[in-house]
């Protein structure tokens, strides 16, 4: 059984996270309920910062908020002394909410808009990263209208295929994000923002993929991107004062995962940038990372109530929850996998293997094939690990179903910090055919 952060099996043989039993939290506030362990949240937080520090660079550690965003865990990143990753109008406006400093947030995306690029320029955030001609255009339309200059990173493909799933790879060079770092691209784009005096061009950015389990991939693009920038000092005179490296770090889901510490990720990166600025004699750059998985991931678990079953004879037996795709659509969209427990039982003995299957009207909404459980019964709870990167994040409503509460538990305490959402928040923006609306 994989227990991890503060999780623990209390004296009733339940699962408990962050002193609270996860039974209980079931009860008071229903389920499906995304649970996270915040203690585990601060110390990946802090892993990261003090790898920086004990390094001796200049550094700022981004949470990438796509893998769970909202008000609580943004104040949350903020105490903790990081910076925020944002990639639409819509996160950049919760960071806002939130009280965020905004000189700590950048914002990142490949077809902002006008109005989300105004947004940030209006509330004078730390940068943008710029990732495309377009954007770049866009920007310096929108400078004349602001008296500061528009701080930004453009965004590299540095060509670096990571090992992970085909659809979260984006460092490869046939990619929809930034500019080419190995065909040109990138040189017009520097020279375009250098003669503009309304922007400042504060570096460079890269990201290769996510759920990455080595280091070479980050080592390869910051060389990659280190070549570039000994040739950029002759042809532009420029060395940039940021480089972002990008997130990635893996996690482990399963004991298929064997994830390295974030300390190690670190180390290798910043070694690997040492070695380049020494051989180049430049300043060092203050490096960045944007980890979003590895902050978050294995602090978030699910809680379902079980409910039907259905047994195909000789092949398998079907175990259904009140959530699935709805509020994890990772197995479905990568074939993702996860381990689980009974919270309820957690040490009793596993009896055989059950498939968990998801409420949805679609035969794809599985949740876990063949997961060794005791023998379930109606209203055991199912408590799925490692759900809280990219789980309630990519959350919708198919089949008209609500969204999960999500509760922060720390000492003992648990917080609501997002409400279920209700029928009736399903409807809010629906409108009635004109013809049944009466004159009033
Ligand atoms: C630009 C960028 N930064 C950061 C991240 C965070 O990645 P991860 O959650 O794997 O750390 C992503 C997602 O892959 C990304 O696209
Ligand atoms: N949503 C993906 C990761 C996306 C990374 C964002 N660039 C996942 O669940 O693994």
């Amino acid at each position: 059984m994989f227990l991890h952060g503060t999780s623990r099996v209390n004296e009733n043989g339940h699962l408990e996270i962050g002193g609270v039993d996860t039974i209980a939290l079931a009860n008071e506030f229903g389920t499906p309920l995304y649970v996270y362990d915040v203690a585990l949240i601060r110390e990946r937080a802090r892993s990261f910062k003090h790898a920086f520090e004990n390094m001796g660079v200049r550094a700022q550690v981004a949470y990438a908020s796509k893998a769970f965003s909202s008000i609580a865990m943004f104040q949350l990143i903020d105490e903790e002394g990081l910076s925020l990753d944002v990639v639409s109008g819509g996160e950049l406006y919760t960071a806002i909410k939130s009280g965020f400093p905004a000189s700590r947030i950048h914002l990142h995306g490949n077809n902002k808009s006008v109005a989300e690029l105004k947004m940030a320029l209006d509330h004078e955030i730390g940068c943008i990263v710029v990732d495309n001609f377009y954007e770049i255009e866009l920007l310096k339309d929108l400078s004349h209208n602001y008296s500061k200059k528009i701080p930004v990173l453009l965004r590299v493909t540095p060509g670096v295929e990571a090992h992970t799933h085909d659809y979260i790879t984006t460092g490869q060079e046939d990619s929809k994000f930034g500019f080419g770092l190995l065909n040109g691209q990138i040189e017009d784009a520097i020279d375009s923002v250098l003669q503009s005096d309304g922007i400042h061009l504060l570096g460079i950015h890269c990201h290769i993929g996510s759920q990455i389990f080595d280091t070479a991939g980050f080592v390869l693009a910051a060389e990659r991107v280190f070549e570039k920038i000994k040739e950029w000092k002759l042809q532009f005179s420029y060395t940039p004062e940021v480089v972002n490296l990008g997130g990635g770090f893996g996690i482990r889901y399963t004991d298929e995962d064997e994830p390295l510490p974030a300390t190690y990720y670190v180390e290798k990166i910043v070694e690997a940038v040492k070695k380049q600025v020494n051989e180049l004699n430049i300043n060092m750059p203050e490096i960045w990372i944007e980890p979003g998985r590895s902050l978050v991931g294995d602090a978030g678990t699910t809680l379902y109530t079980i409910g039907s079953k259905k047994t195909v004879p000789n092949i398998r037996e079907y175990v259904a929850i009140d959530g699935g795709m709805t509020d994890n659509i990772r197995p479905a969209l990568y074939q993702a996998k996860y381990e689980a427990v009974l919270a309820n039982r957690v040490t009793d003995k596993h009896e055989q293997p059950v498939s968990i299957a998801g409420k949805c009207c679609e035969s794809g909404d599985m949740l876990i094939w063949d997961l060794p459980l005791p023998e379930v019964k109606p209203n055991d709870i199912l408590a799925v690990f490692c759900t809280g990167a990219y789980g309630y994040s990519m959350a919708n409503n198919y089949n008209r179903i609500p969204r999960p509460a999500v509760v922060f538990v720390e000492n003992g305490e648990a917080q609501l910090v997002v409400k279920r959402e209700s029928f009736e928040d399903l409807v809010v923006n629906d409108l009635p055919l004109k013809s049944k609306v009466s004159n009033q």
